[in-house]
C-alpha cells in the first residue's frame, strides 16, 4: 500500500478536478502544458507512424485522466483502444469529448498539431473522428491492484500506453515496481509498453491544490522496467524546456518518452 491513497484519504478521488488540470492542455496558454504536449506528440508521432510504427488491434490506455492527447496517432494504427482512469470524475470527462456532449474540452488546437505532423493539417476533423470511434471503453482502473481492470475481462492487449500515471499514483518506488508487475499480465508477450513521464519531479498543482509524484531518475526507470519484465528499445528524453523554467506549478526537471517490449 504505498498510493496516493496510504495515508487514509483518496488524494484523486477526493481534490482531482479534472476540468482544471486540463487548463495545463489549453496550447500556448501553458509552458508546461506545451512543454509535454510538443515533446511527446512528437515521439508519439513516431512510435505510431504508418510505415514501420507500432500497430495491432487493442491498445489500452492507463490512467488517461480526462486527455486524448496520447492516443492521437497511435488511433490511426489500433484497432480498437480501451481508455481507463482510477476516477469515475476522469472518465466522465472523457466521455463528455466521445459522446460530443455540451462543455466537453476543446481538443481542436493539439488534433491539428498532430495532424501537422502527420503531414496535413486539414485532416483534423476526420482524425476526431476516428478516435471517437477507436476508443470503444473508458472503464475504471486502479494500478495498484494486482488485477487493475477488475471486473472487466478483456483481451490480452498488442499495446499498452501510459502517460504521466505511474509516478503519480505510486507514491514509493516499490509501488511503482509493482504497478509495472500488475500492468503486465494486461500485455501479449511481445507486446509494447509505451510510458511516459517526468524526472525529478515531486509534485505538480491542479488549480491550487498540490499532487505528490514519485521523483524517478533514468538508472531508477530502467531497473524497474528491467526487473518488471520489459526490455527498453528506446528512450528519448527532454530536459525541461527553458519556457517553463519560471513556471511553479510542478518541479520536473525533463521528461521521458520509452517504448519497451515484454520479455516472453
Ligand atoms: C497527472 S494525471 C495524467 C493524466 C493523463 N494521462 C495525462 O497524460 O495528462 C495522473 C492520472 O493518474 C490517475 N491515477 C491516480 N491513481 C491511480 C491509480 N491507482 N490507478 C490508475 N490511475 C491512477 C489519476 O486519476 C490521473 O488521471
Amino acid at each position: 500500500m504505498a498510493l496516493q491513497e496510504s495515508t487514509g484519504l483518496d488524494v484523486y478521488q477526493t481534490y482531482f478536478e479534472p476540468t482544471t488540470y486540463l487548463n495545463y492542455y489549453k496550447m500556448g496558454q501553458n509552458p508546461v502544458g506545451d512543454d509535454v504536449l510538443h515533446f511527446s506528440l512528437k515521439h508519439y508521432n513516431a512510435t505510431f507512424k504508418p510505415a514501420g510504427g507500432l500497430r495491432g488491434k487493442l491498445l489500452i490506455d492507463i490512467g488517461s485522466g480526462p486527455t486524448i492527447y496520447q492516443l492521437l496517432s497511435a488511433c490511426e494504427s489500433f484497432e480498437e483502444i480501451i481508455a481507463t482512469d482510477y476516477m469515475e470524475k476522469n472518465c466522465l470527462e472523457l466521455e463528455k469529448w466521445l459522446k460530443k456532449m455540451p462543455g466537453a474540452f476543446d481538443w481542436s488546437p493539439v488534433v491539428k498539431y498532430v495532424c501537422e505532423l502527420e503531414g496535413d493539417r486539414d485532416k483534423w476533423a476526420e482524425k476526431e473522428e476516428r478516435l471517437r470511434r477507436t476508443v470503444r471503453r473508458v472503464l475504471k482502473c486502479d494500478v495498484g491492484k494486482e488485477r487493475p481492470l477488475e471486473p472487466a475481462v478483456l483481451p490480452l492487449a498488442d499495446c499498452l500506453l501510459s502517460s504521466l500515471c505511474l509516478e503519480s499514483a505510486c507514491v514509493t518506488l516499490e509501488a511503482f515496481r509493482d504497478a509495472l508487475r500488475h500492468l503486465r499480465p494486461l500485455l501479449r508477450p511481445r507486446g509494447h509498453l509505451v510510458l511516459t513521464g517526468s524526472f525529478d519531479c515531486t509534485f505538480y498543482m491542479v488549480g491550487d491544490l498540490r499532487f505528490t509524484v514519485l521523483p524517478l531518475t533514468e538508472k531508477v526507470l530502467r531497473e524497474a522496467l528491467q526487473e518488471s519484465g520489459f526490455i527498453i528499445e528506446r528512450l528519448e528524453k527532454a530536459q525541461r524546456g527553458p519556457e517553463t523554467l519560471l513556471e511553479k506549478c510542478s518541479d520536473y526537471t525533463g521528461l521521458f518518452f520509452l517504448v519497451a517490449q515484454k520479455n516472453d
